[in-house]
């Protein structure tokens, strides 16, 4: 299933939101900064009703939906809109609920066997979490000779300091990160912030 999600833009979104109000204006103002995807997480009880109003109201943005951790999440992330799945990690019951998702799943690694292990079940695109804790843009340049046909999203504890050096490897496809839309940005519903936040990172890491 293709994976074209990782190349629009240099880095994915990893947001946290809670208020289906704040939904719609904080796609529009990561689009309005040229970012074309989104990784919105099930970290909140309301997450799925944001997911459900950026699909309707934003399709110019690509919505994935991360935190995936159950084939219950699957189910209900495909039905919300989800045209692609993210998990931290990657268990036998996910792996099973998402070959029938109908969408492309971004599974989680922090190992070289989780890779290869996932490699085998013809996953290539890889997201590595927690990137920065797990060995950082060191650890993904050791990889890509023995295993030069995976490609990952690096994410966690990436910040637009650090994303060039990930970016810069020839096995990275673009970073994932937080950054663009911090937590007090969102509840001031500061949509300026999250824009030129986006518009710097497309400028620095396109
Ligand atoms: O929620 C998930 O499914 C995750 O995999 C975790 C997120 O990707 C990271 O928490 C983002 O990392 P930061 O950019 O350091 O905030």
């Amino acid at each position: 299933m293709t994976t074209d999600f990782l190349t629009l833009s240099p880095v994915i979104p990893v947001v946290v939101l809670d208020d289906p109000d704040a939904a719609a204006p904080l796609a529009r103002a990561l689009v309005d900064g040229g970012i074309r995807v989104i990784e919105l997480t099930l970290r909140t009880p309301r997450a799925l009703d944001c997911a459900r109003v950026i699909a309707e109201e934003v399709p110019e943005i690509v919505l994935g939906i991360g935190t995936v951790r159950s084939s219950a999440d699957v189910e209900a992330s495909v039905a919300a809109g989800a045209r692609f799945l993210v998990s931290p990690g990657s268990t036998p019951g996910v792996l099973s609920a998402v070959a029938d998702a109908g969408v492309p799943f971004l599974p989680g690694v922090a190992s070289v066997t989780e890779a290869m292990v996932l490699a085998e079940a013809g996953f290539l695109d890889l997201k590595f979490f927690p990137a920065q804790q797990a060995g950082g843009a060191p650890f993904l340049a050791a990889l890509s000779s023995p295993l030069p046909d995976l490609r990952f999203c690096p994410t966690g504890g990436i910040g637009i300091d650090t994303a060039p050096d990930y970016l810069a490897l020839p096995n990275v496809a673009c970073v994932g990160g937080s950054w663009l839309t911090p937590k007090d940005a969102i509840a001031a519903g500061d949509w300026d912030r999250v824009t030129s936040l986006a518009r710097e990172a497309v400028a620095e890491l396109a």
